[in-house]
């Protein structure tokens, strides 16, 4: 008998395959007094030794898949098994203390840890930190004689069963083998759901009990346009999604012959569908997708994906890249949002009780200022090269945004006064994704040059329902009266002042907000690049018009995310 389950339906498609589960193994001991050091070292010394060979092959395969970058991650992982200082010390205390293997290494690892932690002065060696807590988990598995799942490793077409995955997990997920996720954890808009939208793997987050529910090599089926997952599925079940499969592809194989046409609707008006990208890794989709222009380009994933803070000159070649494949289209870049669920392992934040309440984004930038003229300069360097607007993320209040700007101009007359070309052409905007500058656009559309209406964190703060929290996602709602209202003043606020307003929030691409949107004249539709078509095919039969009735209704005479739902659901077909 199969087993059903639910979850929140996050990128599209359906996969199925066989579970591969990236749960960690519990790695728990007692510890122990041993009279043999002799043959406890020696457990040691072939627990390290397998621990190398394993490194090596994660460490070919990881090269073979993602590339050389990513697989110098292991060869930091070798060195620390190869360093006489850290292994040493191990060997030593179990001489010493006459304690066993697992005990030492979790003591010699613990003070490794702290102490590369420590050097808050010198990034690189606390970076060293997470490689330690790597490679001790790696040699305590072989001590206890439990495997750890290695991602790397995977060379036949899976399922991931996991109980969360964060953005740099996501990232390295190898799209040839691995053909769905499903999380206990997670919700539509945290950023691993989105990156797997952008890389087209279907995705169900947040379905509280896969991790237990799932065992190895299981076979799974998931639908990641409803968000069903079937476990152990019967013969006639696997029939049936076989054919939805293909109902899928001929969906998007029609959607495809739009590709190359612009975005109009019913009744004649034009408007601009764009993509949101993490990498210049992700052009390809917004090219093979025909997206009209980058509508938000997530920086910090440059950050992310360094094992520093990345160069001056780094950061103007992914820039130049990005401006010159989309030619005379605009490209919005957003400078740095690092913070929430999103980390660099060479920059440690404070802990927060609240983080994505805390010390984030334009706040780091403000602070760190380094950082934030080091981006800013490449930005201008690259702005030659293409049509560049520069965006703000997280701005609550004008005086940040005049702050933002002004470090900007220094930046810009600097490199002026050096002899460096720029672009004099470049808009500079905020994202909307604090209640406090939803409220204020008013004034905001005065200064600033655009707006980019960020619902995926303008929900969270406006409903205090956290974009992550499986738990709370019955109150993450979009079509919420409350948040139409508030995206409808943006627009209005921007129009008066002659500036444009897009949205880069995921809700830009949904097929029940964007009638909406059309309805309140939003000007710009940015969203993951595997929706563009969806919506452009869904823009082509709707008149503005119409949608204005609608909209007016939605934010007037509804009360409930689910009455506007329905209300569009039936006045636009679908
Ligand atoms: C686009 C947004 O930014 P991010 O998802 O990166 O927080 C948003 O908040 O809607
Ligand atoms: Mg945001």
């Amino acid at each position: 008998m199969s087993e059903q389950l639910k979850g929140i339906a996050a990128s599209d498609g359906i996969a199925i395959a066989k579970a591969y589960r990236l749960v960690e193994p519990d790695l728990s001991f007692n510890k122990q007094a041993v009279d043999d050091t002799e043959n406890e070292t020696k457990r040691l010394e072939t627990a390290i030794s397998k621990s190398n060979d394993e490194l090596q092959i994660i460490r070919d395969k990881a090269k073979e898949a993602l590339g050389e970058e990513e697989a110098q991650v292991f060869d930091a992982h070798m060195m620390i098994l190869a360093d006489p200082e850290f292994t040493g010390a191990v060997k030593q205390k179990i001489v010493d203390e006459k304690v066993n293997a697992e005990a030492a290494l979790d003591e010699v690892s613990s003070q490794f840890v702290s102490m590369f932690e420590a050097m808050t002065d010198n990034k690189y060696m606390q970076e060293r930190a997470a490689d330690v807590r790597d490679v001790t988990k790696r040699i305590m598995s072989h001590l206890l004689g439990v495997e750890l799942p290695n991602p790397a490793l995977i060379d036949k077409e899976v399922i991931i069963v996991a109980k969360d995955l964060t953005p740099s997990d996501t990232a390295q997920l190898n799209k040839n083998f691995v053909k769905a996720f499903v999380t206990d954890l997670g919700g539509r808009t945290a950023h691993s759901a989105i990156m797997a939208r952008s890389l087209e793997i279907p995705a169900i987050v947040g379905s509280e009990n896969i991790t237990t529910e799932a065992t190895e090599d299981e076979m799974i089926i998931v639908d990641g346009i409803n968000g069903d997952i079937i476990l152990d599925p019967t013969d006639a079940e696997i029939a049936e999604y076989q054919e939805k499969a293909k109902a899928f592809a001929a969906q998007k194989a029609e959607w495809n012959k739009l590709k190359n046409e612009a975005t109009v609707t019913a009744d004649g008006k034009h408007y601009t569908i764009a993509a949101n990208i993490g990498t210049p890794k992700d052009l390809t989709g917004v090219l093979d997708n025909g997206a009209e222009a980058i509508g938000l380009y997530r920086t910090e994933f440059l950050y992310m994906d360094s094992a520093e803070l990345p160069s001056e000159d780094d950061q103007f070649q992914a820039y130049k890249t990005v401006l010159e494949s989309m030619g005379d289209k605009p490209v919005v870049v957003r400078t740095m949002d690092i913070g929430g669920d999103k980390h660099l392992p060479y920059l440690p934040l404070p802990e927060e009780m609240n983080p994505f309440l805390g010390y984030r984004a334009i706040r780091i930038s403000l602070d760190r200022q380094e950082i934030f003229r080091t981006q800013l300069r490449a930005l201008l360097r690259a702005s030659v090269h293409g049509k560049l607007q520069i965006m703000f993320p997280m701005i609550a209040t004008l005086p940040e945004f005049r702050q933002a700007k002004a470090i900007f101009e220094e930046e810009k007359a600097k490199l002026v006064a050096e002899g460096t070309p720029v672009s004099d052409d470049i808009q500079t905007g905020i994202m909307i994704e604090i209640p406090a500058a939803a409220v204020l656009a008013d004034q905001f559309a005065k200064e600033v040059d655009f707006f980019s209406i960020g619902t995926n964190d303008l929900i969270q703060y406006t409903m205090a329902a956290d974009r992550g929290n499986e738990h709370v996602s019955y109150l993450y709602q979009p079509y919420n009266p409350s948040i139409l209202r508030l995206v409808k003043n943006v627009i209005d606020a921007a129009h008066k002042e002659g500036k444009w307003t897009g949205m880069c929030g995921e809700a830009a691409g949904d097929s029940i907000m964007a009638p909406l949107l059309l309805g309140m004249g939003l000007d710009e539709y940015s969203m993951s690049a595997t929706s563009v078509l969806r919506v452009r095919s869904l823009m082509k039969r709707l008149s503005t018009a119409d949608m204005k009735v609608l909209a007016d209704k939605a934010m007037t005479e509804m009360t409930t995310n689910d009455e506007v739902a329905e209300m569009v659901k039936k006045a636009t077909n679908q």
